[in-house]
């Protein structure tokens, strides 16, 4: 069934309704990837489970609203445009024990500080999207991990305790990750709306251990050029805007557990929306372009993304963009290179170069992350700061020598005083990163490297 895409009248009127038409579902394609080839397939022991717990997921209230995603394709459209940045980050794997108020508004306050930066430094709107409320499920590189017990695979799938009987993949985590994904959302949506997303409390969002750091200083320099700017504001007679009091923070995910993404979609203005998250993307590893993840993608409205390692043929490139987006809706589409440093300059710019060509409307983004990480000689699983900024660097060279928009960035981050990557200003070595390293899976920024990368990425964006 051809999607619709038009302008909603009363966004508030479009309820998503639960796909029990079968006659619908079949139109939509939406069970198609049932079909085929699937990689990264959770274990799941027993069938019959799952579709128990996809028939109670079927009809429950959806995470997100129809018309939030059709909003966020809207923005980012701007950012197809070049007229926005989008900034994309939070942690490699949420955890049900993480699902803390304080974790939630630690990792929202960081990308808030983020977006600050860029926000004025880059004279730029910014389109904040966290992968939070659904980022439960990993793809892994093996099986078995190297306790030969089955990989941890998310808490969505199985449990990170190293037992043979916790990694057991459960399918009634997926009603837990769902009612996680539900709460997180309920209290962001509270606390941005309610005060925590106040431009006259930009000073607040700086943590006591990142007051003192060089970031931290400079970061808190931009606040008082902004307390400034807002007592100007007053002192007009302006209007109090809402834009100054509060935030949209948009949910983002990978749609891995194809299980879980298919029961929480929902039929709303003539679409199929995948109402488990406002933007899904899809993997390096399962972005084959006849499996099952690209083709469940391809089915529902959303605003998605797709991984793009340094082994993407520019070929390839251009099918994803007439599989995912065939009428070239601006902001549908959302291309993510995660090369690694190393590759950056030499595996992007054929890629662009041959969809810019092509005259396909995507959404540029750089994932720094994935393409660097490497073993510290400890045995922990780490990456570097300056291959990261290095990553990011070359990504905006290569956008800059083409003439394409450097549209964003996708980041592995938290709120919290990790010492997970290596380097940055704090100077973290390999005998720093046991004191506080705590991921699920890959290690993530912390907050004083995140801010030290908006920085730069701020002057790259102005230069
Ligand atoms: O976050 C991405 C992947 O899940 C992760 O990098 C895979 O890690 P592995 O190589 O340890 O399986
Ligand atoms: C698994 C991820 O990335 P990639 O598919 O790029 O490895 C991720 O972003 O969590």
């Amino acid at each position: 069934m051809r999607q619709e895409w038009h302008q909603v009248r009363n966004p508030g009127l479009e309820i998503g309704r639960p796909t029990d038409d079968s006659a619908e579902v079949r139109a939509f394609g939406l069970d198609n990837w049932r079909e085929l080839p699937r990689a990264q397939t959770p274990p799941w022991p027993d069938p019959a489970v799952v579709g128990e717990v996809c028939a109670v997921l079927d009809s429950v209230p959806p995470v997100v609203a129809p018309y939030e995603v059709d909003r966020l394709r809207e923005r980012l459209a701007l950012v197809c445009a070049g007229e926005a940045f989008l900034l994309q980050g939070g942690d490699c794997a949420e955890t049900f024990a993480d699902n803390t108020d304080s974790h939630l508004s630690a990792n929202a306050r960081t990308l808030l500080q983020m977006a600050v930066v860029l926000t004025y430094g880059a004279s730029l709107p910014v389109v904040k999207v966290a992968r939070v409320a659904g980022q439960y499920t990993k793809p892994r590189s093996s099986p078995t991990d190297s306790l030969g017990l089955p990989a941890y695979r998310g808490d969505m799938i199985n449990s990170l305790d190293a037992t043979p009987e916790a990694r057991v993949a459960d399918p009634q985590r997926m009603i837990r990750a769902y009612a996680n994904s539900a709460a997180a959302m309920n209290m962001l949506r509270a606390y941005l709306g309610g005060g925590l997303a106040d431009l006259h409390a930009v000073h607040d969002w700086n943590k006591d251990f990142v007051r003192r750091s060089a970031a931290g200083e400079r970061y808190e320099a931009i606040a008082r050029e902004i307390d400034r700017a807002l007592a100007f504001i007053q002192a007009c007679g302006m209007q109090d805007e809402e834009a100054l009091r509060t935030v949209t923070l948009y949910c983002s995910h990978e749609a891995l557990a194809l299980e879980y993404d298919r029961a929480l979609t929902r039929v709303a203005g003539g679409r199929a929306y995948g109402l488990s998250g406002h933007f899904l993307w899809v993997g390096e590893r399962t972005r084959q372009i006849d499996g099952a993840h690209i083709d469940f993608i391809s089915r529902i409205a959303n605003p998605i993304g797709v991984k793009l390692g340094p082994t993407t043929t520019p070929e390839q490139a251009i099918e994803l963009c007439e599989k995912l987006n065939p009428e070239n809706v601006p902001g549908r589409l959302t291309l993510v290179a995660r090369m690694g440093n190393h590759k950056v300059r030499d595996s992007l710019p054929p890629i662009v170069e041959k969809v810019h060509a092509s005259g396909a409307k995507v959404v540029w983004q750089c994932d720094p992350m994935h393409g660097n990480t490497i073993e510290s000689s400890n045995g922990y699983k780490t990456r570097h700061f300056d291959r990261i900024v290095d990553e990011v660097l070359g990504y905006f060279e290569v956008h800059r020598n083409l003439g394409t928009h450097p549209g964003g960035m996708h980041i592995e981050l938290t709120g919290e005083d990790v010492t997970e990557c290596l380097g940055g200003a704090q100077a973290i070595e390999d005998v720093h990163l046991p004191d506080r390293y705590e991921t699920a899976c890959d290690p993530r920024l912390n907050t004083q490297q995140s801010l030290e990368l908006a920085f730069l990425v701020a002057e790259m964006l102005r230069g």
